[in-house]
């Protein structure tokens, strides 16, 4: 619009005009730029549009076909699972008719089962029946044998008590034999030999076949094996004990004390055990014996216990116990309680004289009174101290001399109690000389002083004209019989090993004269055998210990000892005499 009355203001209205025409083109322009840009889009909307309607179709397809893939996959799981099932139930039924047949062949088997079990029932009830029967059977059976075996003893025992007495009126020796059991020593020196010999020298040859019989199994290489046996009174296992060897001994004790003398030597191989039985074992420091274990202790220890035991229930005062230790070794006799001036004791050597009643007798020899058994076992261990020992390749403490421990047991009887025959006279005469004889010395002393011992001779014959009575248990523990070669001895060893084996065999010879009743006994050809002359070959009643090492390595030394003591058995010196000694009793 122009504005009203004037020239003045037309020109700023022809540029407002200006201005807007130039806004209204500019305008029709940007209008015509927008109708461009519009139609564009219209164009890309109908392009997209299309597209739009092309991709519900493809969408709409997809969502058919997809609906179609499913129905498809549904069809064949369904299908699957139908098969599946199929296949369960046809399982299921061949399941079942397995389970079926099972059942059938459990039913079938526990039938076959009952049936076995019910045999197996009856069966064990006949058995049964038949264990009672039997049991009834080995019942009776074992009441008769126990019977038999209770009469076989009494047989037994009987016929040793006849067999004893025959012994005795035969004066046959006893001969008893202990075979020791095998030692770790045995075997001590076969390092140096070959395995074979090593298994053939410690295989154990000699067995207790039963309680009066050794058996030896004697084999040579290339040799067929025999077998010997030997009998004697009687036989001990290795395992027999002290105890029970000391058991057999200790009739003879009483014996003793019923006037008998007694004699019990042990005889054997070195190291076959001659020490252990007749003391027990040997304490290495001082050759004595272990006094610790009494269920070790030898015959010796044992029989002076039972002595003084057996003294203990006789009257009081009535006996008299003296003790004598002497060794015989290289033919020397040394008497072991001989003591110097100082008192201390050394072997003073002796000699063995035969007196004029033909025994045998020690001048000099040291007696020791003792008054009970620990004072005895005193005095021996004191005298073992000084015996003569040597190691060998057999025994390293072996004994190179031979023992002779000798009890003797003064009996005082008065004139009235021993009777008045002529032969008790006799005997009493004799022994009052064999008294004064032997002990010079004690009977002057008994004769002399009136002594504080109440049982002293003396004093009961100046009174009551006592009688003395003397019985002798004499213990010999031989030095052992040797073989050189195999002991290893050489020098002064061989010296000793050759007196003993000619000691051993000059009692041998003795025996052998006595069996064959020569009027020569050969007594003197060794101190050993004049030592032993009385109990050997008097009137003692004798037990000879053999002592046998079991292994075959001691073959040839065990036969010679078993031989040896065969023949000792056969020697019969006529009746053994007993001292006339009174009845007496503690109540007397
Ligand atoms: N019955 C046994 N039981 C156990 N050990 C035994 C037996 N006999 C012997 N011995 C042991 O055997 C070894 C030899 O025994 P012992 O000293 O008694 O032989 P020995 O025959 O006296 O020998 P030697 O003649 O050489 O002196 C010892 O060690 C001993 O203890």
């Amino acid at each position: 619009m122009r504005p009203r009355g004037g020239s003045g203001p037309g020109p700023v209205w022809a540029q407002r005009v200006r201005q807007l025409e130039r806004s209204l083109r500019t305008k029709e322009e940007r209008i015509v730029v927008l109708e461009t840009e519009n139609a564009a889009l219209h164009l890309k909307l109908a392009e997209y549009q299309g597209l739009a309607g092309r991709s519900t179709n493809e969408v709409l397809q997809l969502y058919s076909a997809h609906g179609q893939q499913q129905k498809l996959q549904r069809g064949s799981v369904v299908t699957h699972l139908h098969e599946a099932i199929k296949r369960l139930k046809q399982d299921m039924k061949s399941l079942r008719s397995f389970a079926l047949e099972l059942s059938k062949d459990f039913q079938r088997q526990c039938k076959a089962y009952l049936y076995q079990a019910l045999t197996a029932v009856q069966e064990i009830q006949l058995q049964n029946e038949a264990m009672q029967m039997f049991q009834i059977k080995a019942f009776d059976l074992e009441q008769s044998l126990q019977e038999v075996t209770e009469r076989y003893e009494k047989e037994k025992q009987k016929r040793r008590v006849l067999h004893n007495s025959l012994v005795e009126l035969r004066g046959n020796i006893r001969v008893h034999c202990r075979i020791r059991p095998s030692l770790p020593f045995d075997n001590a020196d076969e390092h140096s030999i070959s395995q074979d010999r090593q298994r053939n020298f410690s295989e154990k040859v000699a067995y207790a076949i039963d309680d009066e019989t050794v058996l030896v199994k004697c084999s040579r290489p290339g040799h067929a094996s025999i077998n010997k046996t030997f009998q004697f009174e009687r036989v001990y296992s290795a395992f027999e004990s002290q105890d029970t060897v000391f058991a057999d001994v200790a009739p003879l004790l009483t014996s003793l004390l019923d006037g008998y003398n007694v004699c019990i030597m042990a005889y054997g191989q070195t190291g076959s055990g001659k020490t252990y039985t007749m003391l027990g074992p040997q304490l290495e420091e001082n050759f004595a014996f272990a006094l610790e274990d009494e269920s070790e202790l030898g015959i010796i220890p044992r029989a002076t216990q039972e002595v003084f035991r057996l003294i203990s229930e006789k009257p009081p005062g009535s006996y008299w116990v003296e003790v004598s230790v002497v060794e015989v070794y290289n033919n020397e006799i040394f008497d072991l309680l001989a003591k110097d001036s100082c008192g201390k004791v050394f072997g003073v050597k002796r000699d063995v004289v035969t007196t004029r009643e033909g025994k045998s007798n020690v001048p000099l020899l040291t007696y020791e009174t003792v008054e009970n058994a620990s004072e005895f076992l005193h005095l021996v261990i004191r005298g073992l101290q000084l015996r003569v020992r040597h190691p060998t390749l057999v025994h390293a403490h072996s004994s190179r001399s031979h023992l002779v421990v000798t009890l003797t047991i003064t009996t005082i009887v008065s004139g009235d109690s021993l009777g008045t025959s002529w032969e008790d006279e006799q005997i009493n005469q004799r022994l009052n000389k064999e008294f004064s004889c032997t002990y010079p010395q004690k009977a002057r002393e008994n004769r002399s002083t009136s002594s504080s011992r109440a049982s002293s001779p003396a004093q009961l014959e100046a009174t009551e004209k006592p009688k003395q009575v003397k019985t002798r248990l004499q213990l010999v523990d031989l030095a052992g019989s040797e073989c050189v070669g195999m002991s290893g001895v050489t020098g002064a060893a061989l010296r000793e090993t050759s007196f003993i084996n000619r000691s051993l065999s000059a009692l041998a010879d003795v025996l052998g004269a006595i069996a064959e009743q020569r009027s020569h006994v050969p007594y003197r050809n060794s101190k050993l055998t004049h030592l032993l002359q009385d109990s050997v070959g008097g009137d003692a009643k004798l037990l000879l210990m053999l002592c046998i090492s079991p292994d075959q390595k001691y073959l040839t030394e065990s036969l010679q000892s078993l031989g040896f003591g065969t023949r000792a058995r056969q020697v019969q010196r006529g009746q053994i005499k007993k001292k006339n000694l009174p009845v007496q009793s503690k109540a007397k």
